[in-house]
């Protein structure tokens, strides 16, 4: 029994090591790699083809050797695709590697590279879903590995110094880009291509990283990672929700085609403060009494979608989706419906997250 103790122990010492070329004084981050313009490719550097998700993770840490210094790194590839192509099952994957990977006493930090067209979404999954309080930065870049002035070693290296810093910690996941950290919950991508891309509308930036150095000036107070009742560890696959997007004279029978391809939810990205076209309106009431779940947000970009307001949610049996875009408002509504099919409770949910 004492020898097998002893075993352990031996054992759990080396595991806990610094490997080879490591430095025990610093704190250890994993980078987490899924592909995305941060790793993609080109043949001109001034040109704006090219191919995303092309250079394996070692490749992006190697363009960033200074990175070394604030951390002991370690890459995984978890998937390499461009961030259009991101689905349910990587999302899923991702929350559990970060559930193990938060538990361990040798992981202090995890980056996680991630293409822009859905970093915002891929960073508000994880914020509802992984349980720590470490931090777990994502970050990405809109020019390629390949370009002239690729903003894309930068944004890893300060991803880098947020998750090495111990000030991060408890502020749910944060969005590391262009000097500046997001919440998850609030960043969205808001200009084509441009590298300030990332803007939170309603709520601006939590801090900024600079010259190696973090500082925050505000905090998440809406629930977050350790704190949310959505616990994905035995989820394969999420709720059947779609978006629907609101136009002047909107065409009814999109809603039809949702419900006929077998929805659970549907939002609706409304006209201003997520209002819906008449002739949607009465689609919307009966499809709520069925038992389909809708929640109304909006497509201008920034604001809040308030309840009963000009759309009269308690008639119609919708969901106001307060502050939420509709594809973070989807996210929510996934993972509320793995819980509940209760409006009230739903509503609530838009409130708490
Ligand atoms: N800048 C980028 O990363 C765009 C790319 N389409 C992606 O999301 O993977």
């Amino acid at each position: 029994m004492k020898n097998v103790l002893l075993l352990l122990l031996a054992s759990t010492c080396w595991m806990l090591r610094p490997a080879r070329g490591q430095n025990a004084n610093l704190p250890n981050v994993v980078i987490l790699a899924t592909g995305g313009t941060i790793a993609g490719a080109g043949e001109s550097s001034v040109g704006t083809a090219y191919t995303a998700g092309k250079l394996p993770i070692d490749d992006l840490l190697n363009a960033v050797p200074e990175a070394r210094k604030i951390a002991n790194l370690r890459g995984e590839q978890v998937a390499s695709v461009g961030s259009q192509a991101m689905h349910d099952s990587v999302w899923l994957k991702l929350a559990h590697r970060i559930n193990e990977l938060a538990q361990r006493s040798d992981v202090d930090g995890i980056v996680i590279t991630h293409g822009t067209d859905t970093e915002g979404e891929t960073g508000f999954f994880l914020q509802l879903t992984v349980k720590t309080t470490k931090p777990v930065v994502l970050v990405g870049a809109m020019r390629s590995a390949t370009a002239l002035s690729a903003d894309g070693p930068l944004n890893l290296y300060n991803g880098i110094v947020v998750a090495a810093n111990k000030t991060s910690a408890d502020r749910g996941v944060l969005v590391a880009m262009n000097d500046y950290i997001y919440s998850a919950r609030d960043v969205t991508k808001t200009n084509t291509t441009n590298v300030s891309t990332f803007q939170a509308p309603n709520t601006g930036p939590l801090g900024v990283v600079m010259d190696g150095k973090v500082e925050f000036y505000h905090r998440i107070i809406r629930k977050h990672t350790h704190q949310t009742e959505f616990d994905v560890s035995k989820v394969n696959s999420l709720p059947k929700v779609d978006i629907l997007y609101g136009y002047a004279n909107t065409n009814p029978v999109l809603v039809d085609a949702l419900v006929k391809d077998g929805v659970q939810g549907i939002v609706i990205a409304g006209v201003g403060n997520g209002n819906l076209y008449p002739t949607v309106e009465e689609r919307v009431k009966k499809i709520t009494r069925q038992g389909i779940a809708v929640v109304r947000s909006n497509r201008t970009g920034s604001g809040r979608v308030l309840l009963n307001a000009e759309t009269d949610d308690t008639a119609l049996g919708t969901i106001a989706a307060d502050d939420l875009n509709p594809q973070k408002a989807r996210i929510l509504l996934q993972l509320a419906l793995l819980k509940t099919k209760d409006t009230k409770k739903i509503q609530e949910m838009f409130f708490e997250y």
